[in-house]
């Protein structure tokens, strides 16, 4: 049965914390109600006020039902073309507009930043240990408080660039919520489910599922235990599916699997005298806090195209080689967005997901290679292939530009001498990489202060020998 859309999961009941192939197929239990598909123009109430929405045919009646308040948020300037245009009408309690005045952040998280002009550069391999969740007693964390930078290019204020971070919090955020006035956040948590209320409605995400959240809407998550995950920030565009040419129609990340929050509200005043409830706005980078006295979560009714979703990752179709050679990792693009430069985006978002490999006369993991593009990867569960040891859930590693790289020794003498017959790859496991167009500048955080950093990630490459047979002698019948 499904759970109504104002009770959420219990944490017993919906936990992912298996590590073998079974966690990729295990089908979830089924949490709140959503509408599904990518980038529709949705349409929703709250089931306790019917009617709410006005009957089609305009936005912004003279008195809307219930007495409610029209907004409108806009994802893309009112002039964007048809098919990229995004914009969401909300009817509400009260207007957006009703919070005191914003004032910088007093006990926010130190470290995240988009200030990616601090530290010097590094073009080296680099590689983090499992980034920290602190246990409850050594510290209380919810996901603003814990949030931390590792890299990023660009600026919020000229509206291009990625950033990206990690969450690492063991504690819920309690009447508080955050926007980010400066892009969308896709979340990819890796521990621990998060509970997320938005402005739209209300969403679980479980580690395998990603969510996007995108500028301005309001958010708040709940966690049921320690949850640490990853967050690719994009300024200036919003994520689509890739095309996908001469695949066809179908395939990859199907728009059917996206799902949206139906409309939930929250009718709840606080009284002046308590300490009201935090808006949280990150704005050019940096974050304020403004106070009102009732909660942000008041939609009772929205339609529109611009709003959060999910998306499950075993859900993605794999297309891959069926003859032989090892394909770019464009084939598992579950999301882009898009950069200046047409068919290069600003920041990918792909998988390496459990599949068949059964190229033949091929050395079949990942090529050793050097790329014009930054590449991120994540592990969320299981291991890499190129990368058994070392690489581990929770971590990461940045593969800068032009960088070299490519499965380390140990891979390459496995795979060299592998009988080829049709196997399974990455059984078990899900990482992930963000690829971007931008040359990311590494934090000091990421650097120093998390005291992740592995120095020894250069090693795994030392024990590739050279296997040169030297040029063919006259005598072995040779030139
Ligand atoms: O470097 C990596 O591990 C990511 C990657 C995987 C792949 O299959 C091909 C190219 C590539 O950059
Ligand atoms: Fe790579």
């Amino acid at each position: 049965m499904k759970r109504t859309n104002r009770t959420p999961a219990k944490s017993s009941d919906a936990k992912v914390v298996k590590s073998s192939e079974t966690i990729f197929n295990e089908v979830f239990p089924e949490d709140y109600n959503y509408q599904s598909g990518f980038g529709n123009e949705f349409a929703t109430e709250d089931p306790r006020c019917p009617g709410a929405l006005p009957p089609r045919g305009q936005n912004n009646p003279q008195r809307c039902a219930y007495g409610l308040y029209a907004e409108q948020l806009s994802g893309t300037a009112f002039t964007a073309p048809r098919e990229s245009n995004e914009r969401v009408w909300l009817y509400r309690i009260r207007p957006s507009a009703v919070h005191q005045p914003f004032k910088p952040i007093q006990s926010g998280p130190t470290n995240f930043t988009a200030d990616f002009n601090a530290e010097p550069p590094n073009p080296n391999q680099l590689r983090w240990l499992p980034f920290v969740v602190p246990s409850l007693d050594e510290r209380r964390l919810d996901f603003v408080e814990s949030l931390a930078t590792l890299c990023g290019a660009g600026d919020p204020k000229t509206r291009y660039g990625a950033a990206i971070h990690v969450y690492a919090c063991n504690a819920s955020m309690k009447d508080r919520a955050m926007y980010n006035s400066d892009g969308d956040f896709l979340l990819v948590p890796q521990q621990g489910e998060l509970l997320i209320t938005t402005e739209m409605g209300k969403l679980q995400v479980r580690p395998r599922e990603i969510c996007v959240i995108q500028q301005g809407i309001r958010f708040s998550v709940e966690v049921t235990g320690p949850s640490r995950g990853y967050i690719l920030e994009v300024w200036g565009n919003h994520f689509v599916l890739p095309g996908l040419g001469p695949i066809g129609a179908n395939g990859l990340a199907n728009p059917r699997d996206f799902l949206t929050p139906v409309a939930w509200y929250e009718d709840r005043d606080l009284s002046a005298e308590s300490a009201g409830y935090e808006i949280i706005s990150k704005y050019q980078g940096a974050l304020f806090v403004a106070k009102q006295h009732h909660s942000p979560f008041d939609v009772v009714a929205w339609h529109g195209n611009y709003a959060p979703y999910k998306y499950d990752l075993a859900n993605f179709v794999v297309v891959n080689s069926v003859s032989v050679d090892h394909m770019d990792p464009s084939i598992f693009t579950v999301l882009t967005c898009p950069g200046a430069k047409a068919g290069t985006a600003l920041c990918d978002f792909v998988i390496f997901p459990p599949r068949w490999g059964v190229a033949e006369k091929t050395f079949r993991p990942p090529y050793y290679h050097r790329n014009c593009m930054s590449e991120f990867m994540g592990l969320i569960y299981g291991n890499y292939e190129a990368k058994e040891e070392g690489f581990l859930p929770g971590g990461a590693t940045l593969h800068s530009m032009m960088t070299p790289h490519g499965p380390d020794a140990d891979c390459f003498e496995k795979a060299s001498t592998a009988e080829l017959a049709p196997q399974r790859v990455a059984a078990g496991t899900m990482s992930f990489m963000f690829e971007s167009s931008l040359s990311l500048a590494v934090t000091a955080w990421a650097n120093r202060i998390c005291q992740r950093l592995d120095a020894n990630y250069y090693k795994c490459w030392q024990g590739l020998k050279k296997n040169f047979t030297g040029p063919k002698t006259a005598s072995s019948g040779g030139k």
